[in-house]
């Protein structure tokens, strides 16, 4: 693979033997390493963490400004905020080593495990009262990573099954904790996870994490746990329309089906996640109101299940029409039971999830390389990429227990199998950066 393709490089051989040795780094449009000195940074991880950023980036201020209801959201006294360097992470473990350089007002530092940040004197994330904005941020975020299922449901060539278990396999071993793998519905419907009884016999006894299903009837339930599924999903909608074209019933038909599988599988002691689609806005219907989606998961959590999370399938929202959707469901359910699934047709995505934190949300939905769509809603495109939320988390300080270079490779892996290129800017980027770094 091309990771090792570059750590195999004379110079970076030496760069990882003398990982104490000095590093010195140049902050430039790109983060960069020059010529002669040492990468341990890049190659041991230095991508894996937070915020290598651009001077440009590194310079900006960031204004948060939004308006609801003829209301002014939150903001900082003077209208803005800098963006945190540090990573609460990193401070707590005191990561921050004596490596470390200053490059105008920034101070880029290495930690021992090749980490890297920039800070500055004024501004972190440590949650020090500073910065009102990030104080709600949880200290800790689950990933829920969707792509071997969301990501790929929608692909029209048919994957491999065996790429499909090494992909899970690469996820889980980043430190994902919950890795979605395969959805048991009528391969009629959806012909690609045909093969979900191979790929849930596959990954069942991988350890460390959570392999998840989705089962829209007692009849997917039942083949999920012939197969060895330990944690199952049901997925209704707060639209009607989107309903019928999703699972040919109506959202009441499916609350009662869904009560079935709940209650079967509280029986076999299995956690069953619920899933709310168009919590924003449906392909047919347009906007859905906050209040039926606050019905809705009222009636999925009342059924039993351990988490809801509310899907902008199509991407539309913004933080204009999340918040009171949120607000609204907030109302009915604990906002510890809620997780958040936003795709990414507008590039909303990662503004959506930032105020979903802000709210006290600490699960997020996402996929590798950015890939997804549902089969059944027109014009949605793929989900946030689970890169980008990884180097958003990783540059607040907030803890996911996810390798981001470990993530890059499974990334590469699957878009090189679809033949296309990573949806994930972040990957992107840093692909670019690892590349620059080999011809060294
Ligand atoms: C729900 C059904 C099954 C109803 O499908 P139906 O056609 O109404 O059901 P049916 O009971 O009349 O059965 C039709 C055929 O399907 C079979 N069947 C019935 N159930 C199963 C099953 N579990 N597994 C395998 N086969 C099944 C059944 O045995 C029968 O086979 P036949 O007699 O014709 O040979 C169908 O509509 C379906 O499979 N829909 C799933 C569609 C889907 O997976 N969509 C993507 C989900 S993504 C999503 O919802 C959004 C989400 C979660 O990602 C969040 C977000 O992005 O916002």
């Amino acid at each position: 693979m091309f990771l090792s393709k570059v750590r195999n490089r004379p110079l970076v051989r030496r760069a990882f033997s003398s990982f104490h040795s000095s590093f010195v780094m140049s902050v430039e449009d790109q983060f960069s390493v020059q010529k002669g000195e040492s990468i341990d940074g890049v190659l041991s991880g230095g991508l894996s963490t937070v915020g290598c950023v651009s001077r440009k980036d590194a310079a900006a201020d960031v204004t948060y400004s939004n308006r609801w209801k003829g209301q002014q959201l939150p903001m900082a006294d003077n209208g803005k905020i800098v963006r945190p360097y540090v990573s609460r992470r990193n401070a707590v473990d005191g990561a921050l080593s004596s490596s470390a350089f200053v490059y105008g007002k920034h101070r880029a530092a290495v930690s021992p495990n090749g980490a890297c940040s920039l800070q500055t004197h004024h501004y972190s994330s440590q949650g020090n009262g500073e910065n009102k904005l990030l104080e709600r941020i949880p200290k800790y975020v689950k990933i829920v990573e969707v792509g071997p299922r969301d990501g790929l449901q929608n692909e029209k060539n048919i994957v491999p099954t065996d790429v499909k278990i090494e992909l899970i396999k690469m996820l889980a071993s980043s430190g994902l904790p919950v890795v979605e793998a395969t959805s048991f519905v009528s391969p009629k419907w959806v012909p690609q996870l045909a093969d979900a009884k191979l790929v849930m016999q596959a990954v069942q006894n991988l350890q460390g994490s959570k392999f998840p299903v989705l089962t829209p009837n007692l009849k997917g339930l039942e083949a999920a746990v012939a197969a060895g599924a330990k944690e199952v999903a049901v997925f209704a909608s707060a639209s009607e329309s989107f309903s019928k074209s999703n699972i040919n019933c109506t959202v009441e038909e499916s609350l009662i089906r869904y009560r079935d599988v709940a209650s079967a599988a509280e029986k076999l002691s299995l956690p069953v996640r619920g899933y709310i689609s168009c919590v924003v806005g449906c392909p047919v219907e347009g906007a859905v109101s906050p209040s039926q989606v606050a019905y809705v998961a009222r009636e999925v959590s009342n059924m039993g299940c351990y988490e809801i999370s509310l899907g902008d399938t199509i991407g539309v929202g913004t933080p204009g029409t999340v918040i009171p959707m949120l607000e609204a469901v907030i109302d009915v359910v604990p906002v510890e039971k809620l997780a958040v699934h936003f795709h990414d047709t507008y590039g909303q995505a990662l503004s959506n999830i930032l105020l979903s934190l802000q709210m006290g949300i600490s699960a997020v939905d996402s996929s590798i390389a950015g890939l997804g769509g549902c089969p059944y809603a027109k014009g949605a495109s793929g989900n946030v990429a689970t890169e980008d939320v990884v180097y958003m988390l990783n540059g607040l300080g907030v803890e996911t227990h996810v390798d981001l270079q470990k993530l890059l490779v499974a990334g590469d892996f699957i878009c090189k199998h679809l033949s296309r290129a990573s949806g994930s800017k972040a990957a992107t980027a840093l692909s670019k950066t690892l590349a620059h770094a080999s011809k060294l």
